[in-house]
């Protein structure tokens, strides 16, 4: 059967226990057989001022998914893509037997609109939403999802594998969990320095995911 994989774009600057906890919420939701987390060279919209380098990002991803299915990559890097329209073409190339829901933030959705592409990559794959404390009335309201709610969906649409398509749209909602790397880095400004980051050589995963066979 077609493998469904849920990607977790993300700085991960650094990676907390709410990205564990929405990943495995997700994939309980949904039915995923994998959650891949995509460490981001960098956020295009976010200044580059205060973000940790790559390694130290990817080994606090590490040091998170540990103990879980969650497999974390720096895929972005090894492609070459920055903007998320480019790396899920390169993805579904890639892996063509596989299918992905984008997974994200409700704070992503709020300013969805202003991701190159942003449309396609609804067109592309369908999209999970996960509630987020202060930022859900932002998304609800927000320019993409006056144009996303006619596709709105339910997660047992998605994880019943029948009629699959895109755009789709599953707004998920679990208790609602406050963490932010915001806060990590107000706490402890030198988060990355006691970090060991052996995770990445020459930019590269340890283990990269084998591409599908044509
Ligand atoms: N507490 C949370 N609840 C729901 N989604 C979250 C939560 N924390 C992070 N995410 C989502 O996980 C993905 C990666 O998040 P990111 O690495 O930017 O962490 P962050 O805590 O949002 O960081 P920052 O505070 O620096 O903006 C994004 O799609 C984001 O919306
Ligand atoms: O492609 C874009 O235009 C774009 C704009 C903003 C964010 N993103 C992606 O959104 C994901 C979440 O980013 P962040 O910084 O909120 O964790 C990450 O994979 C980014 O590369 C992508």
């Amino acid at each position: 059967m077609t493998r469904i994989v849920g990607l977790l774009g993300g700085s991960f600057n650094p990676a907390h226990g709410a990205h564990r906890r929405i990943s495995l919420f997700a994939a309980q939701a949904l039915g995923l057989d994998e959650v891949w987390w995509l460490v981001s060279p960098g956020n295009p919209l976010k200044p580059a001022k205060g973000m940790a380098p790559l390694p130290a990002r990817f080994a606090s991803a590490r040091r998170q998914a540990r103990g879980t299915p969650i497999r974390v990559t720096a895929i972005e890097r090894e492609l070459g893509t920055r903007y998320t329209v480019d790396t899920l073409r390169e993805l579904a190339r890639r892996w063509p037997k596989r299918r992905f829901v984008w997974l994200m933030g409700a704070d992503n959705l709020a300013q969805f609109v202003q991701w190159k592409g942003w449309r396609q990559i609804a067109r592309t794959m369908p999209i999970a939403v996960m509630a987020r404390p202060g930022y859900d009335h932002a998304a609800v309201a927000s320019p993409a999802m006056a144009w996303l709610r006619r596709y709105r969906t339910s997660a047992a649409g998605i994880r019943n594998r029948i009629g699959w398509s895109a755009p789709a749209l599953v707004y998920l909602r679990f208790d609602p969990d406050r963490r932010s790397a915001t806060a990590i880095r107000q706490a402890d400004p030198h988060w990355a320095d006691s970090l060991a980051t052996g995770g990445l050589r020459d930019g590269v995963s340890h283990r990269p995911i084998p591409a599908d066979a044509a």
